[in-house]
């Protein structure tokens, strides 16, 4: 039966939906019985026919989770200062409900295509520039991710070392040299990980990295007891002073509820930055066990607040231990408190999170060259290995020559990642979605919530029985 072809020139997939939607057209009566009832049970119906998925509810969340919280938490005291706490608050705030959205839009449109795929959602809102725009983003957007981690080892890791073996500073041993230490995690740490062939084996990896965090939130609320007013702290007053230039001393240990200045805008980026997880939606929905659109809603509802709560602790202790003086990469800001054992620890904790994030940040960037490479290629280890082990020789380059991370937020906060939490989802949305099944303005397109299974049936019907 053919369908009418929406006005908008859009090829939509009107097989895939019917059938995605109501999953077997030669059901038997007793199983069409059972699909129909007024209460579908969500559950245990699966739109897609792409992929069997076996993670759980809650490794998955623990995956997103993970992927959300990464490098981009260490800037967020530092966006407080240049907005104040209200301001800060409300971006936040903003940011996670905006996110939150964009993925149910994601959602919406892989319900509609069939296929849970940033690529090929591109690919049906624009054809093949589609396509490619979105694993061009995607790979540019999680190499700026992945360096950002990799820069954090190269920069952090030496300092511990030292630290814990007691060495003096410069004496040039091979251990005391991120760009050594860089290579090495490369290749002991993220490599194997990253050549599972599913995501939801990295479940426990993520949830060992979420644990890292969770030490590291600890460790700064209970910092924000310890350490006295940054300008008391004489420990703490000669690295500061060289990290920050301007302020005077009367102000430095007053919270602003509100701040304007030159750097305020930089945390619109730090904050967008911090939320993007859109590349790994798809796929982790595609692994996740009875893949329903509410369920994997809820995953993503639950990661983003979790996360959301994270980020605000840290940010606010954070600001509150430093005030104006909280460095641009927040572990920098403890540096004068190099000896002691406590920072030690919480800087190894948030170099385990952020090496155990790579993986995860990985596996988008191959799916992407494979989709634009190899299409329709069956799965081949040689490609699957050869393709991970480029991508970290090249980011590895990337993290040695670069001489600092600010550089790496700020391009990357202010292009890819607004594109991919806001830009791209929407215009794919309005794309895919026909305005005759919803329209711009109507309900289900503004709120989280599936049209029911019925009235897409309603829908289509009528457009069955509509001219041929
Ligand atoms: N895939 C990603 O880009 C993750 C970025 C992550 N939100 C961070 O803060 O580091």
């Amino acid at each position: 039966m053919e369908l009418e072809k929406p006005s908008n020139g859009v090829h939509y997939p009107e097989q895939v939906t019917i059938e995605t939607r109501f999953h077997d057209a030669e059901a038997t009566p007793e199983e069409r019985e059972e699909f129909l009832p007024h209460k579908p049970d969500e559950q245990n119906q699966s739109q897609f026919t792409d992929f069997v998925g076996k993670t759980s509810l809650g490794m998955s969340i623990f995956n997103l989770s993970n992927t959300i919280m990464g490098s981009g938490v260490l800037g967020l005291a530092y966006a407080m200062a240049n907005t104040g706490i209200i301001l800060f608050v409300i971006l936040l705030t903003s940011i996670a409900a905006l996110s939150a959205y964009s993925i149910h839009l994601l959602l919406r449109s892989a319900g509609i295509v069939g296929i849970r795929s940033y690529e090929q959602l591109g690919n049906r809102a624009f054809g093949a520039p589609g396509k490619v725009l979105a694993a061009c983003v995607i790979t540019i957007h999680n190499i700026g991710a992945m360096s950002s981690y990799l820069f954090i080892v190269k920069s952090e890791l030496p300092l511990v070392i030292q630290n814990f073996m007691g060495a003096p500073s410069n004496s040039g041993e091979w251990y005391l040299n991120g760009k050594y230490l860089v290579i090495i995690a490369s290749l002991i740490i993220i490599l194997p990980l990253a050549l599972m062939r599913q995501l939801g084996y990295l479940g426990y990896t993520s949830g060992l990295s979420l644990t890292c965090m969770v030490f590291f939130l600890i460790s700064v609320i209970y910092k924000k007891f310890n350490v006295g007013c940054p300008l008391e702290d004489h420990n703490l007053t000669q690295p500061l002073t060289v990290m920050v230039n301007s302020t005077s001393e009367d102000d430095v240990c007053e919270a602003k509820l509100i701040t304007y200045n030159s750097r305020t805008a930089y945390a619109i980026p730090i904050v967008a930055f911090a939320f993007v997880c859109h590349p790994e939606v798809l796929p982790i929905y595609m692994e996740l066990r009875k893949p329903t659109m509410k369920r994997m809603q809820r995953v993503a509802n639950i990661s983003v607040l979790a996360m959301f709560v994270m980020y605000l602790l840290t940010a606010v202790f954070g600001y509150l231990t430093f005030y104006d003086k909280v460095g641009s990469e927040f572990l920098h800001t403890y540096k004068g408190d190099s000896a002691d054992h406590l920072i030690l620890c919480v800087r190894l904790a948030v170099l385990m999170a952020v090496t155990l994030t790579v993986p995860v940040v990985i596996f988008p960037i191959r799916r992407a060259l494979l989709q634009i490479f190899f299409h329709d290629k069956p799965f081949n280890w040689v490609r699957h290995i050869s393709v991970a082990f480029g991508l970290l020789v090249f980011v590895n380059i990337l993290v040695i020559s670069i001489p600092n991370i600010k550089d790496i937020f700020g391009v990357i906060g202010a292009t890819s990642a607004p594109t991919l939490i806001f830009i791209l989802p929407g215009i794919f949305y309005i794309r895919i979605v026909p305005e005759n099944l919803e329209a711009l303005n109507s309900r289900p397109k503004i709120q989280v919530h599936p049209l029911p299974q019925e009235q897409y049936l309603l829908v289509v019907m009528t457009q069955n029985q509509g001219p041929k």
